[in-house]
């Protein structure tokens, strides 16, 4: 396909997206209908379509309008690029410019490309830092690998990953980190990664889990879905790792991964939990915003409400008081968001030591795109002893 073609699939999805299609499903069904396209072409629509939900607001302004083709537009023009190079009927191209398309827009200010409500959510996490925040809003996310030290160290598995032709390098101050400089896109076929010797996994959780003390004995990661953080914790400490999650179809991929990894984590559903008594250590990653993630999913921006935050605020208490329990006098409950939003980590960390009495909070950080690849919060509390 033309870089012309490309644009004008991009504007399909695009279309089909403001209209009230999920992104995922939008640019499946165009790569239904373009059998022609190949995997290059459907990266590069992808990366069109993502490009301008990370930059919606600008891109919006620059164009004209809020259609799929002014979006376009003023991608181009937020790129430093002429539209009318690519605008030109030729092929499967987007057609030639309108005059009122030819005399652009202006630029709007950094704010316009998050949800003008959440914008006080954001500044009170970084204060005068927002504007680099918004402009790191506006960039494509690093991909970051975890190493699986268990099986490989550090130098072994870039030189492992270099022979599939994914280029990487350790990044300072992170045991297990990797970053991808090139080959992103051949990482899942890579020997490597299909032999569990590296996972893909955010800066910002690595970070998070390899500083936290796991305790010996027990943990259970009550909130598990695909096993990310059991997986993270099970290569970073001894101690036998059980996983649950109140929708037991979402742990699917944790036995494979478990395998590849070449670590053991029993998957509980709600009556084998019930007959294991307590925990050392409980783990709830829970359901949030994603506030913290918003460059690798644009659309969940976009998508969130007040009334959505309000709703994912209810269900972080109810498992923090669902999961407590569970935890053994002295043990540890830990707390994590993907998300920046006080209401969502300080606030219920609060809420829940002023209701729950005894518990003392241990720890707790909070990386930002700023500091590490994501916005990412941890909290540790520790209940009290009998
Ligand atoms: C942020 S995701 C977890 C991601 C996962 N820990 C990982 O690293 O890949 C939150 C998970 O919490 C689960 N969940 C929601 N309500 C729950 C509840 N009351 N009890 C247990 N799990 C719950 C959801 O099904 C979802 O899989």
């Amino acid at each position: 396909m033309t870089p012309g073609a490309r644009l004008q699939a991009a504007i399909v999805v695009l279309d089909a997206w403001v209209a009230g299609m999920p992104v995922e499903q939008a640019l499946t069904n165009w790569a239904r209908s373009a059998r022609y396209a190949g995997s290059g072409d459907r990266a590069a629509v992808r990366d069109h379509v993502y490009d301008i939900m990370r930059a919606r607001g600008t891109c919006a302004a620059l164009g004209g309008g809020e259609t799929g083709r002014a979006l376009a537009i003023g991608l181009l023009r937020m790129q430093g690029g002429d539209p009318a190079a690519l605008f030109t009927g030729q092929g499967h191209a987007p057609d030639a410019l309108s005059e009122a398309e030819l005399a652009g827009g202006t630029e709007p200010a950094g704010t316009a490309d998050v949800p003008g409500w959440t914008l006080p959510l954001l500044e009170a996490r970084v204060g005068g830092e927002l504007a680099p925040l918004l402009g790191a809003f506006r960039s494509r996310a690093p991909v970051y690998l975890r190493v699986n030290l268990r099986r490989i160290d550090l130098p072994g598995s870039v030189a492992a990953l270099a022979r599939d032709g994914v280029a990487a390098e350790p990044v300072a101050g992170a045991a297990t980190a990797l970053v991808v400089t090139s080959g992103a896109r051949r990482i899942k076929s890579c020997t490597a990664y299909q032999d569990g010797l590296v996972e893909l996994q955010d800066l910002s959780v690595q970070r998070a889990v390899r500083g936290i003390d796991w305790p010996e004995g027990r943990i259970l990661d009550y909130c598990a879905g695909g096993g990310g953080k059991a997986l993270a914790i099970a290569d970073a400490c001894g101690s036998q790792v059980f996983a649950h999650d109140a929708n037991p179809g979402r742990m699917a991929d944790l036995p494979p991964r478990a395998e590849r990894a070449g670590v053991v984590i029993r998957t509980l559903d709600r009556a084998a939990l019930a007959r294991m008594g307590r925990f050392d250590a409980v783990l709830c990653d829970v359901p949030c915003s994603g506030s913290g993630t918003w460059r690798r999913d644009p659309e969940a921006k976009w998508r969130l409400t007040p009334e959505r935050l309000a709703e994912l605020e209810r269900v972080q208490a109810a498992i923090l008081a669902e999961a407590a329990p569970l935890v053994r006098p002295g043990g540890s409950l830990v707390y994590m968001t993907c998300s920046l939003f006080h209401a969502e980590n300080e606030a219920q960390i609060a809420r829940f030591c002023a209701q729950a009495t005894g518990w003392q909070v241990a720890q707790t950080g909070c990386d930002t795109p700023l500091s590490a690849s994501d916005g990412f919060f941890h909290a540790v509390l520790r209940a009290p002893e009998a």
